[in-house]
């Protein structure tokens, strides 16, 4: 392992809107941790893994530089980082994480004269992605001055630094708040599962490999429903068709009643009780659902 360590780092955000999730995700994942005094480190009780508590826009660069293993983080910060081209080696995205969803977008001021991106030729665009931003620009053909800020970027129009922003949005909210509108995405982003560059020994890859494959478990469970009933053998079919499984079901036959069968199906979120109510007037009898917790294909 790096710097001979003997465990694995995972760094996740400190204090923001990927905190929360984060944390809870690994903990599905069957991760226990005890805080740190300072709690900003994590140690993992029941695996070899550590968490590290910081920043977002840290965590691309301690897994180039090998301090972590693994990261969660946005992949609006992993791309923008990337793009940055600060460094040669980039981190791996590994998986989709299915939180922390929103986009990269520009808005400009309700009234406006700029209705479509190409308007924007000539003028300055606030915003804290300016790799992201460019590039984009690039590829629309469009020649703009890209303007800087860290933070408050929805402000940028009024004070009379930008005459657009290239911010993240999710509900709008903010967006209509300071009477600004939306005329174009750049990137969709959720936050994602990245690892290290860096070369690790082969306990460490078994290690963050067992690892991520518990937390692909863990998302894979997410939402999932595991359906059980008895119904009349002749009904199978219509069952079938009506049920928004995942894979075909596991179909077993009952002591002494030839004509029934009992089923099993693991089925998606949209799972819903107008399909038990159909369930059951096609006959099916004891329709239990029970919420999956975790799965390992
Ligand atoms: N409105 C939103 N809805 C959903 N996800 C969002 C939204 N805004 C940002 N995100 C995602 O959450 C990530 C973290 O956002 P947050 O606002 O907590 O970051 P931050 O202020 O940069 O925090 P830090 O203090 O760690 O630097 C963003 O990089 C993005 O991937
Ligand atoms: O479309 P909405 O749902 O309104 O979300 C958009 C806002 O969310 C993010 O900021 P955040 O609230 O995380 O605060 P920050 O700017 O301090 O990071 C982003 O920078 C926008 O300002
Ligand atoms: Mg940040």
């Amino acid at each position: 392992m790096n710097d001979g360590r003997e465990r694995l780092r995972i760094a996740v955000q400190k204090s923001g809107r990927l905190s929360e999730a984060s944390l809870d995700l690994l903990r599905r994942a069957g991760l226990a941790f005890r805080a740190s005094r300072d709690k900003l480190f994590l140690y993992g009780e029941n695996l070899p893994v550590d968490v590290l508590l910081v920043r977002d826009d840290d965590i691309p660069g301690l897994l180039v530089e090998g301090s972590c293993e693994l990261g969660m983080v946005g992949r609006n910060v992993l791309d923008e980082q990337r793009l940055a081209g600060d460094t040669a080696t980039t981190p791996t995205r590994l998986l989709d994480l299915g939180f922390g969803g929103c986009r990269l977008a520009i808005a400009v001021p309700d009234g406006s004269a700029i209705d479509v991106p190409r308007d924007l030729g000539g003028l300055r665009i606030a915003t804290s992605y300016p790799a992201l931003l460019a590039d984009w620009l690039r590829t629309q053909g469009i020649e703009a001055e890209v303007v800087l800020l860290t933070g408050s970027v929805e402000i940028a129009p009024r004070l009379g630094k930008a005459h657009a922003i290239c911010d993240l949005v999710s509900s709008g909210a903010t967006l209509a708040a300071n009477q600004l509108h939306e005329i174009a995405t750049v990137m969709h982003s959720q936050a994602v599962l990245a690892s290290s560059p860096r070369p690790r020994s082969a306990a460490a890859t078994q290690m963050l490999e067992r690892l991520v494959a518990r937390i692909a478990g863990a998302l894979s469970g997410a939402g999932a429903r595991l359906l059980m009933l008895q119904a009349p053998r002749a009904a199978l079919p219509a069952i079938t068709r009506l049920l928004p499984s995942r894979e075909a079901p596991s179909v077993l036959g009952l002591d002494g009643r030839p004509d029934d069968v009992a089923m099993q199906a693991l089925c998606n979120a949209s799972l819903d009780w107008q399909h038990l109510e159909e369930l059951k007037r096609l006959g099916a009898r004891g329709v239990m659902v029970l919420n999956v917790e975790r799965m390992l294909a």
